[in-house]
């Protein structure tokens, strides 16, 4: 299935603002409308090359291939299937693997309807945050995606499942906000009506909890929701599975959150992956419902997913259940899902690890994650 993407690293079309579109038509002696027709072939009319922009002159075409590329990626290979999730692994111009996992329907979790079609994008190839129990950061950091990069994912996963994305969650690879004048530019492009037209209610940016970005996303005016991926009710469980916390500590992460609520409507959901003896503790239950309450957020328990190489192990349904009752005591509303497969992150960038490693861009990282908290840490 895998073919070599575009070795060059012009900028992408997809990544590209109408007014930017137009600033490089006048620059070529072309008239300005000429900016509005490529804008549709971009993002309507999904031209897969700039040869196929037929309503365009011959040279101008030409002088367009010189400065922009439609497509950055291929599609390298898609693991999973249509009624739980599929993992579709994306080659990027570099040589460098990025996951983009499409969700099939499920009751809503993010946005108030039925996610009829959710896809969960990546921001970055790896991660600089090293949280103990994910595949991501498990090969460090390489880089960030472009905006075109991020767009791409979307128009990648569309022309895959000959259907509409309508729900997007930044739940792939990378810390989002750790790539913020990027994700902000992709996500103007797929609000946009000239774009790719996702309601900014139907995006969802999640984050590891870096306080001073949230409050600069909370500035930008688009009604998009926010997913915290908590993971510990107090700091001295969230620092040990997740160092993000040891520079921005639980008080400091809420009252970005409370700076947040001031700009936005709707609830915050907290991300809770549930680890056997590390966070499942119903004390800590009862610490993340106080903490739920004091920003009226909504709770997303998740069961851990198992990655290769890691110690952690998902805690029996029972305790799962005690944890969410707990919650659902003090209070808070918590969705819990049991059954695999159907889970947003699904464990997001193990595919990509194994790719990477089989063609030895890097070594197989050898986790060198293992705390000493609990019974289910090795
Ligand atoms: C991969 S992260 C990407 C977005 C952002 N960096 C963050 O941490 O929120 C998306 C979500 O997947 C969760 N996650 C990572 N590894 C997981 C695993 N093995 N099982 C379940 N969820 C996992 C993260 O904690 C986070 O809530
Ligand atoms: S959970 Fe998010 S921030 Fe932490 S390592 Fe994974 S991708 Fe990075």
């Amino acid at each position: 299935m895998s073919t070599n993407p575009p070795s060059q690293a012009l900028p992408s079309l997809l990544g590209t603002k109408p007014e930017e579109v137009a600033a490089v038509v006048t620059s070529l002696g072309e008239p300005a409308f000429r900016a509005k027709q490529i804008v549709e072939w971009t993002f309507k009319k999904r031209a897969t090359g700039i040869e196929a922009m037929s309503s365009l002159s011959k040279p101008l075409r030409q002088a367009l291939a010189e400065k922009f590329v439609t497509r950055s990626m291929t599609l390298s290979n898609v693991a999973g299937s249509e009624d739980t999730t599929r993992k579709i692994l994306l080659k990027l111009h570099d040589g460098r693997y990025v996951e983009t996992v499409l969700i099939p329907a499920s009751p809503a979790l993010y946005s108030e309807r039925s996610d009829r079609l959710t896809l969960c994008v990546s921001s970055q190839v790896g991660c600089a945050y090293d949280c103990k129990f994910c595949a991501s950061g498990l090969a460090g950091f390489t880089r960030n995606l472009t905006a075109g990069e991020i767009v791409e994912q979307i128009v990648q996963a569309e022309a895959y499942a000959a259907d509409r994305v309508d729900n997007l969650v930044f739940m792939g690879m990378g810390e989002p906000l750790a790539n913020f004048s990027n994700l902000v530019k992709a996500i103007e492009i797929l609000n946009a009506e000239w774009g790719i037209g996702i309601g900014a209610r139907h995006m969802t940016v999640s984050t590891s909890g870096l306080a001073p970005q949230i409050k600069k996303l909370a500035d930008v005016p688009l009604q998009i929701r926010l997913a915290i991926s908590l993971h510990g009710a107090s700091d001295e469980v969230r620092s040990q599975i997740m160092p993000v916390n040891k520079k921005h500590n639980i008080a400091e992460l809420f009252e970005a959150l409370q700076y947040w609520r001031t700009k936005h409507k709707q609830r915050i959901t907290l991300e809770y992956i549930l680890i056997e003896g590390v966070n499942d503790m119903l004390e800590q239950a009862r610490l993340l419902a106080k903490r739920a309450r004091s920003i009226d957020a909504r709770v997303n328990l998740i069961p851990y997913n198992t990655v290769e190489g890691l110690p952690w192990v998902r805690p029996s349904e029972a305790q799962c259940i005690a944890f969410r009752d707990t919650l659902a005591a003090g209070g808070v509303t918590a969705t819990l899902r049991l059954e695999k497969g159907h889970d947003i992150a699904a464990a997001c960038g193990q595919l990509r690890l194994k790719q990477e490693t089989e063609e030895g861009i890097i070594e197989s990282p050898i986790p060198e994650k293992r705390i000493t908290i609990g019974a289910g840490a090795a």
